[in-house]
């Protein structure tokens, strides 16, 4: 009897995966020509389609309740029901909804077509973030063109969607509970499916803590010989439009001035990049390329087709790099504004991992074809990155000449690599942890921008350029905060692709523990067919088991861990902490003298 009962179930899911999947289609193609092509027309129909759907969804979601699938043997297919058991954002009512819906799109437009005046003309008021604001922050060196540019943008992108935030957080909580949820931010965690995933948040904090006091004191040193001590602190937070870019988020682009061995050779790979006529398909290709050397999957041809790498001239789109997947097997797509230097080329390798993924588990049921967490899907793309940005491999495809490593330069490598990953930590905790602290109300909307600078500045050690009000909201001038993008999966990322990043180089025999000639940092597992396929293995699981499943089946650990990173960065922090007594530099900083609560 349990057995027949089962079996029904069995069918009934497996046709509901099927029509989910055509309705995810839909839904995904109107997003796309929304996102692609930014008029009140597209939003429109967008947002239409996606009531329609919502109604599907509800009809779908109210048969599965009936089943009594809890009893069931099979725990892929229990995961399958728990999975559609809860139906999302189309349990508010059709009002409430559209008006969610409105909020979004409303701070995503904001966002993607703001425009801000040049500090050095200021008749000249068309600069975008991509390319020209972002090219201003790599670029200048001159505090009061950065300090400009910082508070216009968080003007135009910021304050201007406070309201929008603001309904979207009242509606969004109502949603979540209409899920029986407590609030947004239980609901975000729920897809870690750990029962004490802050904790596990603020463990990780702690592991790598140190080694970022250290780095974040060396670069206020290196930025104050730099800038002089009347704009950087000796023992301040780093004032935040110093650091080469718009959030702080990473430091990549203040490298070539902060370096620890300056007289090293150059690595500056946007030069060799246009040196060498690099162009937006050409570094598409390079990293396809990468991928197919390790027997993974080459870009369909529809990708080829339908993908947009470069910004178009003739209308407004959402410029922010993603990924898609229309969930039909064949269509998948990358969107982005292309240009050509190191941070693009990072970010092209970061969003075809992001494809390669939606690839290796295009053939599990709908409902699967996710990241095993939303964590696992950010780390791909970049754990390639890590074996491409090693000195071997850009020696190994020209982008750098000359001498093999030695210690000095391996220092500066570390150094490269740290300001850009260790970095990113506390900006990515903070960005969330406020978040939490908005929905569940402990900050209230007068309290916003207040909350949200006290979290930079105990986390990151960062302060504002000029003083801030309630007027402004600071938070939103990131893309994730306007388009509601969940970012503790970055956060998650940075930690488990150096634990991917060391699995794989072990598998490819490029890291060899306490080898000197087999080192983390230098490892590339280019052509690697054994780490290739033990990464698809990974992969093609999809979301169909709990992620520790999916870690261990890489790399044997079951828990999300700083060691990894600790490893890899070994070198640099011992390093960081005899330069930083060698200067007496002051570790850690004081409250900021900047106004903001
Ligand atoms: C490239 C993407 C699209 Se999923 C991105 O948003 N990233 C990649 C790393 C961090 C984060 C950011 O830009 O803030
Ligand atoms: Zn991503």
């Amino acid at each position: 009897e349990l057995e027949a009962l089962e079996h029904e179930g069995r069918e009934y899911i497996l046709q509901l995966d099927k029509a989910a999947g055509l309705r995810k289609n839909r839904a995904n193609l109107a997003e796309w020509n929304y996102t692609a092509n930014i008029t009140k027309e597209n939003e429109e129909k967008w947002i239409q389609l996606r009531l329609e759907i919502s109604k599907q969804d509800k009809l779908a979601w109210e048969e599965t309740k009936m089943y009594k699938w809890q009893g069931f043997q099979d725990n892929s297919l229990k995961r399958m029901f728990k999975k559609y058991s809860e139906l999302g954002v189309a349990a508010l009512p059709d009002d409430k909804y559209k008006q969610l819906m409105r909020s979004v799109s409303g701070m995503e437009a904001n966002y993607a077509t703001s425009k801000i005046c040049s500090f050095k003309n200021e008749t000249k008021c068309d600069l975008a973030l991509e390319p020209d604001i972002t090219e201003i922050f790599a670029k200048s060196l001159d505090p009061e063109e950065l300090k400009h540019t910082w508070v216009e943008w968080h003007k135009a992108a910021g304050a201007k969607a406070r309201s929008n935030f603001t309904q979207y957080v009242q509606l969004y909580n109502e949603a979540a509970k209409l899920n029986d949820y407590k609030d947004v931010a239980d609901w975000w965690q729920a897809d870690y499916e750990v029962p004490n995933f802050e904790e596990q948040l603020a463990k990780l904090w702690d592991d790598v803590k140190p080694l970022y006091q250290q780095l974040h004191a060396y670069v206020r040193k290196r930025l104050r010989d730099k800038y002089g001590d009347h704009v950087v602190s000796a023992k301040g937070p780093i004032p935040a439009h110093l650091l080469g870019n718009m959030w702080a988020q990473t430091w990549n682009n203040i490298e070539s001035f902060t370096r620890p061995y300056p007289d090293k050779k150059e690595l500056d790979i946007t030069q060799a990049m246009k040196d060498q006529k690099y162009t937006p398909l050409k570094m598409f290709q390079m990293s396809d390329e990468f991928f197919r050397s390790l027997n993974l999957t080459a870009m369909p041809e529809k990708f080829w087709k339908n993908s947009i790498i470069e910004k178009p001239t003739d209308r407004e789109i959402v410029c922010h790099a993603s990924a898609w997947d229309f969930y039909d097997g064949e269509d998948f797509r990358i969107k982005q504004c292309t240009t050509v230097d190191y941070e693009y080329f990072q970010t092209t390798h970061h969003e075809m991992g992001h494809v390669q993924y939606f690839l290796q588990y295009k053939d599990q049921p709908v409902i699967f074809r996710d990241g095993a967490n939303p964590g696992f899907h950010e780390a791909v793309g970049d754990t390639i990155a890590l074996s491409v940005s090693s000195p071997k491999h850009l020696r190994s495809i020209g982008l750098i000449n000359g001498d093999a490593e030695d210690e000095q330069t391996e220092i500066n490598q570390l150094y490269k690599m740290g300001i850009d990953k260790i970095v990113f930590l506390p900006f990515a905790y903070t960005l969330d942890l406020f978040r939490y602290g908005v929905f569940r109300g402990s900050t209230p909307p007068e309290d916003y921008n207040c909350h949200f600078w006290r979290l930079r500045e105990a986390l990151q050690g960062v302060e504002p350029p000029v003083n801030r009000t309630e007027e402004d909201f600071d938070a939103a001038a990131k893309y994730h905060v306007s388009a509601n993008v969940e970012y503790a999966r970055y956060y998650v990322s940075f930690i488990i692709q150096f634990q991917f990043h060391r699995a794989l180089c072990n598998i490819a025999g490029e890291y060899v523990p306490e080898d000197v000639t087999r080192k983390l940092v230098d490892c590339d597992i280019y052509r690697s067919v054994a780490a290739g396929n033990a990464l698809a293995n990974m992969l093609k699981m999809g979301s169909s088991k709990p992620w520790p499943d999916a870690m261990e089946a890489l790399t044997g650990q079951r828990a999300m861990r700083a060691d990894g990173l600790l490893e890899y960065f070994r070198p640099l922090y011992d390093w960081l902490l005899a330069e930083n007594q060698r200067t007496g530099e002051h570790i850690g900083w004081q409250p900021s003298n900047i106004q903001y609560c």
